[in-house]
Order: structure tokens, then sequence, then C-alpha cells
């Protein structure tokens, strides 16, 4: 039987400690590595990225869209990075946020969720943002095949609070009905005994202390530390009881360090054990 995701990153997170880096080659980050804006700079950048963090770090996660701009050969590069990630032993969570209708959902689903797809990762990010149920097709081939899904529930980006924080009739806000969809998706895991469910959302580490209940039985995936201005220090006031399922997730704060890959480790190795202090600290009280 396949381990499920949220098994393999409760027991990876408490290997190599809760933390995801971001793959994102920016032009700009391509810049500063002495690559050129091309395919041949890209595959460069994410093999480094890839050698550097990959027995590190306890997810990895490339954004497609970073891939998507240089065409089929960025494709290309894409597939060979979630391969060579998973190899030495990171789980790769495939930022592509997509959401669509529910028959062109099982399309996505088709390509990133089942393993036959060579873009087939650990995890997917979505959008529930045309409908929860939407999400129907890559919520069920994703569990069907022992991988998981981050919902977007409550976005790092300024502009997020204008859709995600609308009170509906029944008072509850928009975000908290996607929180309330993934705490009832990850409810039978749990009563099985995982640790942590395959359904995780997407909460950003700038959102503040945001007042909804964030006890959704899968992990947090917390973006926006470093070049959106949140702090490790942030989790503590977004995520308060909740603390201990948060994966803080950065991009350019880790790779703008490269491209040297033991400055890459470095920084990514001071992340993880400034969110490890601050458990302890938060688990002791202080
Ligand atoms: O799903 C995400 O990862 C995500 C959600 C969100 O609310 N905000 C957010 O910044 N992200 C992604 O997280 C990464 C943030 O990059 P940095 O700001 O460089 O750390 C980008 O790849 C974003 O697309």
């Amino acid at each position: 039987m396949t381990q499920t995701f949220g098994r393999r990153l409760h027991a990876a997170m408490g290997e190599r400690g809760p933390f995801c880096a971001g793959v994102d080659p920016h032009p700009g980050l391509l810049a500063a590595w002495g690559l050129d804006d091309d395919a041949a700079g890209l595959e460069r950048f994410s093999r480094t990225a890839v050698e550097a963090l990959g027995d590190t770090v306890a997810l990895l996660k490339p954004q497609s869209a970073f891939f998507e701009r240089h065409g089929s050969r960025g494709v290309a590069v894409l597939e060979r990075v979630i391969a060579d990630a998973r190899a030495v032993g990171a789980l790769v969570l495939l930022d592509v946020k997509r959401g669509d209708i529910g028959s062109t959902m099982q399309a996505y689903a088709d390509a990133y969720c089942d393993p036959a797809s060579p873009l087939c990762a650990d995890a997917v990010t979505v959008s529930p943002y045309l409908g929860f149920e939407s999400l129907r097709p890559v919520l069920d081939t994703a569990l069907a095949h022992g991988n998981g899904v981050f919902v977007l529930a409550l976005t790092s980006n300024p502009e997020g609070p204008e859709v995600q924080h609308a009170v509906r009739p029944d008072g509850r806000t928009v975000a908290g009905t996607m929180l309330g969809h993934v705490r009832a998706a990850n409810a039978a895991a749990l009563a099985d005994g995982d640790p942590l469910g395959s359904v995780g959302v997407v909460v950003g580490a700038t959102t503040g202390g945001n007042g909804e209940d964030l006890a959704v039985g899968g992990p947090l995936l917390a973006p926006g530390i470093g070049a959106q201005g949140a702090t490790v220090e942030d989790l503590a006031t977004v995520f308060g009881p909740a603390l201990a399922q948060v994966v803080p997730s950065a991009s350019r704060e880790v790779l703008g360090a490269g491209p040297d890959p033991e400055a890459l480790r470095r920084a990514a190795r001071r992340t993880i054990d400034d969110v490890r202090d601050l458990l302890i600290r938060a688990s002791a009280g202080a």
C-alpha cells in the first residue's frame, strides 16, 4: 500500500525540519548567478538548486511559470527537476495553482497527480476560487495515488483579502469556508491514524492574526518569508496553536545566496534552525 503524502511529509518534516525551498528561476536571479535567461541558463540554475537543496529540505517547490516561460525546453527542465529532486529524497510540491471547471481539472489531475505523467509530483497547488468541489478530480486522483494537494486559502499577496475575507450570508468568510472543506477532506485519513492529512492549505506568513481556525488536519504551507517581508517570528502570530503543522516556504530568500551550493545550503539551514527554535519556544510557552 502506497504511503500517503501526509505520512511522508510528516516523516520528512521530522527528519529534515519543517521547511520548503522554492525553486523560482526568476530572470533577475539567473542574471545574479551569471546565467543567461534561456533554457540552458534555466537548466544550470535548477540543477544547482536541486543538487544543493534536494538532500537538505523536506519539500522543494518548483514554480511552474518560471519554467513555462522558456517553452517546451523549459517544461522538459521542470520534468527533470521533479525526477532529480525525488531521487535525492526531497518531496516535490509543484506550484501551478490550477483552478478550472471540474472536467478540465481532471486533465490537470492527469498531468500532475498521476504517476503515469512525467510532470507528476508529490503534491500540487490549486486554487479553490471556482468553488471547492471543482477541485474534486485533483483531490481524488492525488489521494488515490498517495499524493497531496495544497489548496489556496489566505494567500500572501496584498490583493487576496478582497476575495478571501469576503463574508458569506452564513457569517463565515470565503477563506474560512475553504478551510472547512479541507478539514472535512482530511477527516478520514486522521481517523485512520495518519499523523497529518494529505490535503494542505496555503496561508501566507504575511497574513497576520487572521482570525481563522487553521486546524485543518493537513499541512499549512506558509509562503511570504523573506522577499515578501514576513519573518519566521511572524509565524507564531499567524498560526498560533496550529504552528506544529506549518511548513514555512521561501524562494528568493534562499536562492539569493547562490550560486555557491554551500551558501544555498547554509541559507536553507539557517531558516530551518530558526523555525525549530520557534517551535521549541512555542511548545515551552515562551
Ligand atoms: O502557493 C504558493 O506557493 C504561494 C502562495 C501564496 O499565497 N504566495 C506565494 O508567494 N506563493 C508562491 O511562493 C513563492 C514566493 O516566492 P518568494 O517571495 O521569492 O519567497 C512564489 O513561487 C509564489 O508563487
